[in-house]
């Protein structure tokens, strides 16, 4: 993850294209999903292919996804009756991403924060076991995360909305830009590897700034 500086004034400005869905609810239905583990985008659709396929094939990635998937469920099931729908991918411009949706329906009237402050921090960000897992980034962090994973969205009077996790997004004002990413680290990953993953994270907000 990029370091991401407090904005100074008020003159800057929030970029979030947020990819990964954290809760939407409407009356007593949940709909949220495990997005984790990443491949490239093929140049060609048969390259596209293999790069999907070498998803849905990786135990290291899988195992990634296993833990989202299993968290969101657990942390679901205390409003109601969950669902994990069947895993599938989740294409972007120039990335893709194994992605479970999950589904849930409520046992009472539970507003949409009360899903998010239950399901925020999600495990990419905040880690597993995740009180551990905090306390772990906060002392061994040296940058200040800013707004970078917040939820971002919009809720109603009924306690209906709709978050995203605010991840690859970035802080922009005057002549200056920090761009932030992350990713899900596991036992096996590879630091190199895990650095080439977060190239393509930040590069459609690296296209937008460097259009002429
Ligand atoms: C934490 C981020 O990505 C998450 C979402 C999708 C794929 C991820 C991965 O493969 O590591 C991460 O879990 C980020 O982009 O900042």
């Amino acid at each position: 993850m990029l370091p991401l500086p407090r904005p100074a004034d008020r003159r800057r400005g929030v970029l979030r294209p947020a990819p990964e869905r954290l809760v939407r609810r409407e009356g007593e239905v949940v709909q949220t999903e495990a997005l984790a583990g990443s491949m490239p985008r093929g140049d060609t659709p048969e390259a596209d292919d293999e790069y999907a396929r070498a998803l849905l094939d990786s135990e290291k990635l899988q195992h990634e996804q296993r833990l989202v998937v299993d968290t969101i469920c657990d942390q679901l099931a205390a409003f109601g009756t969950v669902g994990e729908g069947e895993q599938g991918i989740r294409k972007l411009t120039n990335i893709q991403h194994l992605k479970t949706p999950i589904n849930a329906v409520l046992d009472g009237d539970t507003h949409v924060l009360e899903l998010v402050e239950a399901l925020h921090p999600t495990p990419a960000v905040g880690g597993l076991p995740l009180e551990a897992a905090l306390a772990t980034i906060r002392d061994t962090e040296t940058w200040d995360r800013g707004w970078y994973a917040s939820p971002v969205g919009w809720f109603d009077a009924a306690g209906d909305g709709e978050f995203a996790v605010g991840i690859r997004s970035g802080v922009a004002g005057g002549r200056e830009a920090t761009l932030f990413a992350g990713n899900g680290i596991v036992g096996d990953s590879d630091p190199d590897d895990e650095w080439d993953e977060l190239q393509p994270k930040v590069r459609p907000i690296m296209d937008e700034l460097e259009r002429e």
